[in-house]
């Protein structure tokens, strides 16, 4: 399959949002990474309550997989996904766990037919035209632009968007709440992607109060 459909939620877990696209979940996809997977569940109900559903948690840590297993668990109106999704092994290990969507920072032949494979929609990084014409052969029209602001950013993507406009992305990397409006104007951006909203100093304090502030500031970029 393509990255284009949003898959049946697990029985334990809220419909997707309508609009059946990674790119269409919500216009602002939080990058998350934790360290303690008891911060997992409450986090995700802090993102949900300021209104971004659709979760990326970065496999970048030891309790990612766990922290995964968890929201997908219980926190039914999240949409989990998993990030810094690196090998046919992620892929494996991250739909097992929950994970609903992919996201990874770069891509090679055999990390896509894993991601193909997985029956989740998912969105392989790029970050030159050349890797964008790769993946549109491959039949893929949805990326993740990595990392967004030190590859080009907003100037890069509208270069991008004549020559290529069936490519869609989800920019991510250096985006913030002020410079993610200047992104989701243009044509060829579904959403952005970003850790503004969780910051590691309110996770370690536990303060989710802050974060669903944060959350529902990007929430609002809506409109
Ligand atoms: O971990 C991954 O898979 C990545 O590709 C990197 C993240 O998406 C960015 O590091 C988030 O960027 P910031 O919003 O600048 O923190």
């Amino acid at each position: 399959m393509t990255s284009s459909a949003v898959p049946p939620a697990a029985p334990s877990a809220a419909s997707a949002p309508s609009g059946g696209s990674v790119l269409d979940l919500a216009p602002v996809v939080p990058v998350v990474v934790l360290h303690d997977v008891a911060d997992a569940v409450p986090l995700a109900r802090a993102l949900v309550a300021g209104g971004l559903p659709a979760i990326e948690v970065t496999l970048r840590t030891p309790a990612a997989l766990a922290s995964i297993r968890a929201m997908a668990a219980e926190v039914p109106d999240a949409v989990v996904g998993a990030g810094t999704v690196i090998s046919p092994e992620h892929v494996r290990d991250t739909v097992d766990a929950g994970a609903r969507f992919l996201v990874s920072p770069g891509w090679t032949d055999a990390l896509l037919e894993a991601m193909k494979a997985s029956g989740v929609p998912f969105l392989p990084g790029v970050s030159t035209t050349s890797e964008v014409v790769a993946l549109l052969e491959r039949g893929v029209h949805e990326m993740k632009f990595f990392p967004a602001e030190a590859a080009g950013g907003t100037a890069y993507l509208k270069a991008l968007s004549a020559p290529l406009p069936q490519a869609r992305f989800c920019p991510t990397g250096g985006i913030s709440l002020a410079s993610a409006p200047s992104y989701l104007a243009l044509p060829n951006v579904g959403c952005v992607g970003g850790s503004w909203m969780v910051p590691g100093d309110a996770v370690a304090a536990k303060d989710w109060d802050r974060v669903a502030r944060l959350a529902a500031e990007a929430s609002a970029l809506a409109g």
